[in-house]
């Protein structure tokens, strides 16, 4: 029965997930850098007929584009700015592959901050300074045959942060499922996920194209901008909602950050409750409230899209 259903294939997308790669980047006197990355390259094209026909003879081994993800981190000056790694990346696909219109990359770079030793930075000892990443997605199309349409988005990954007062949450529908009492004084704590996307730039094709290979744009400073709004708005809104203060965050980013037309954020709400200690004759509640228990689950999601208004009226 089912050999008769008539289905298309409507859309494909394959590569390598997870190629994990650190480049150290050897100065002058010993001085040392480094980076540790996780990349995904998808690919789009003309693959159908792997799927349909099972027929491999265009299909580019996920082995081979591993090998190109390392081979690639070892010629680029890029590798420690990972948006442009990720359009060099996605430009070689392109270049190579001429059944390729797409390529998607993903990639997650991990902190690593120099070490402060005996008040000196040293030259080639590093810790890990927090466990949020700072994520970069490049989709690379073919426009026509000289150009490229490069979409780029950044992004922080997995950044928890706790406030433990400078949180309410008032005045919300009451009705006959409402048990959540009203509070102007919380702990207020979440795991931000944030992207923000970048205009569409157009690039010129080709291996050979010298100039105009890469976007121009300080991605770093966009990142370093945007983080520094996320953690100091969570520090110092005085917070009517999680909606609110995201809504603020995005909103800043917009504001400093002229290349970015739009900022995505995911809050959940990871509640931490205060504890009962009546039974035990103990105060615990109100301005009393001192010990709190962390519920990992279930948590609020709060999420939007924040979009610069010459861009939404579009
Ligand atoms: O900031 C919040 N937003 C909500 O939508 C919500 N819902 C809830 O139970 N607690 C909270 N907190």
């Amino acid at each position: 029965m089912a050999s008769n259903t008539r289905v298309v294939l409507k859309s494909q997308r394959y590569g390598k997930d997870r190629v994990r790669l650190v480049k150290v980047i050897r100065g002058d006197n010993g001085w040392q850098d480094v980076v540790e990355l996780t990349v995904r390259v998808l690919l789009e094209g003309d693959f159908e007929t792997s799927y349909t026909h099972a027929d491999n003879s265009l299909v580019v081994a996920t082995d081979s584009m591993k090998n190109t993800v390392y081979v690639l981190a070892k010629q680029s000056n890029h590798v420690g700015r990972p948006e442009l790694f990720a359009q060099e990346l996605g430009r070689h696909f392109l270049d190579t592959y001429s059944h390729v219109s797409t390529a998607h990359v993903r990639i997650l770079q991990h902190r690593w901050a120099r070490m402060n030793v005996q008040g000196r930075l040293h030259p080639h000892s590093f810790r890990r300074d927090g466990d949020d990443k700072r994520v970069c997605e490049a989709h690379v199309s073919r426009t026509d045959h000289s150009r490229y349409r490069v979409d780029i988005s950044s992004g922080i990954s997995q950044l928890l942060v706790l406030k433990t007062t400078g949180s309410s949450f008032t005045n919300f529908v009451r009705d006959r499922f409402t048990t959540l009492p009203e509070t102007t004084d919380r702990i207020l704590s979440t795991v931000v996920e944030a992207e923000w996307r970048f205009h569409p730039a157009y690039l010129t094709a080709g291996a050979n194209a010298r100039e105009d290979r890469l976007t121009d744009i300080d991605y770093d400073e966009v990142y370093q901008a945007a983080r520094n709004i996320t953690l100091n708005v969570f520090a110092e809104d005085n917070s009517a909602s999680v909606q609110a203060t995201l809504y603020r965050m995005a909103q800043q980013i917009i504001e400093v950050a002229p290349d970015v037309d739009q900022v995505y954020y995911a809050l959940p709400n990871k509640h931490v409750f205060t504890v009962n200690l009546e039974p035990f004759g103990l105060k615990n509640t109100g301005s009393d409230a001192t010990i709190f228990m962390p519920f990992d689950d279930p948590s609020g999601l709060i999420t939007a899209t924040v979009v610069r208004k010459s861009a939404a009226k579009l």
